[in-house]
């Protein structure tokens, strides 16, 4: 691929966590390249290092070894503001557990992004407001995260993925929360919103519902990548015996 067509571009990335009496290799020399304007799905059994992997790739874990570029950029090498900078105007993160801030409403949490790129409080809360009427939350705008149930939570997370328009969104497990026709709705949406040919989308789901929104899907298996494939492609008997379920043909 041409590297100038690229929102990221890893090869050869390893990450070893050291807990003290044990090393776990989660990236294990992962090698993936997402192109502008893709939407990429991330499949794989439990523990295979998929969110490790997102995490890397969106600035949050630096890697031990091997090259992770973004949009042009090695966030390994960026100074620490330089890359809260980067992070802050680039990337949107939807994390498996949400990581709301509890004392916030919905809409101060949604709004918390532009905040951090320089919008005053209240032009950032009215259109965080008009964010969560596109996830269909616009009146639970003032309820608390604890007030919500697990899937508005989700729904704020992904509001607050988008808010600030990120060239790169990754989520993990966007849909897991949610009940079919609403994952459907947000998967639309993050999808419209999203995905321009200057951006990009990476998605860690088990969500076999959701897998015709991909362009491609990347198939992990302990520590790296074992296929690529892009959506309608038959999988093969290899891939099937795994964890993965295989990927549905586009309508
Ligand atoms: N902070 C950590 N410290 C030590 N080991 C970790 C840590 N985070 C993840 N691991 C280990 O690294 C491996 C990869 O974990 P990771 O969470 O990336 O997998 P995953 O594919 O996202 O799993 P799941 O689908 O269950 O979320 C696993 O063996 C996990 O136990």
């Amino acid at each position: 691929m041409n590297p100038s067509s690229l929102a990221v571009h890893c090869q050869n990335v390893v990450k070893i966590y050291d807990t003290g009496d044990q090393k776990v290799t989660a990236l294990n020399g992962v090698n993936l390249d997402i192109a502008l304007g893709e939407l990429m799905m991330l499949v794989g059994p439990s523990g295979c290092g998929k969110t490790t992997l997102i995490s890397v790739i969106a600035g949050i874990l630096d890697q031990d070894s091997g090259y992770c570029e973004v949009f042009g950029e090695d966030l390994l090498n960026m100074s620490n503001q330089h890359k809260l900078n980067f992070r802050a105007r680039n990337i949107g993160f939807v994390f498996q557990a949400f990581n709301l801030l509890p004392a916030l409403s919905a809409a101060e949490n949604v709004s918390v992004p532009l905040i951090i790129n320089g919008m005053k409080r209240n032009d950032a809360e009215r259109k965080a407001v008009a964010v969560l009427e596109q996830v269909g939350l616009g009146a639970r705008a003032t309820a608390l995260p604890s007030e919500l149930s697990g899937g508005q939570q989700q729904r704020v997370a992904i509001a607050r993925a988008l808010i600030h328009s990120p060239r790169l969104i990754v989520c993990d497990e966007p849909t897991s929360a949610l009940d079919h026709e609403t994952g459907h709705n947000v998967m639309t949406l993050l999808k419209d919103v999203a995905l321009h040919n200057d951006r990009a989308l990476v998605i860690v789901t088990h969500d076999a519902r959701i897998f015709d929104f991909a362009d491609r899907i990347a198939e992990m298996d302990d520590g790296h990548i074992v296929e690529v494939k892009g959506v309608g492609v038959q999988a093969s008997p290899a891939s099937t015996s795994k964890a993965c379920t295989p990927v549905a043909a586009k309508p």
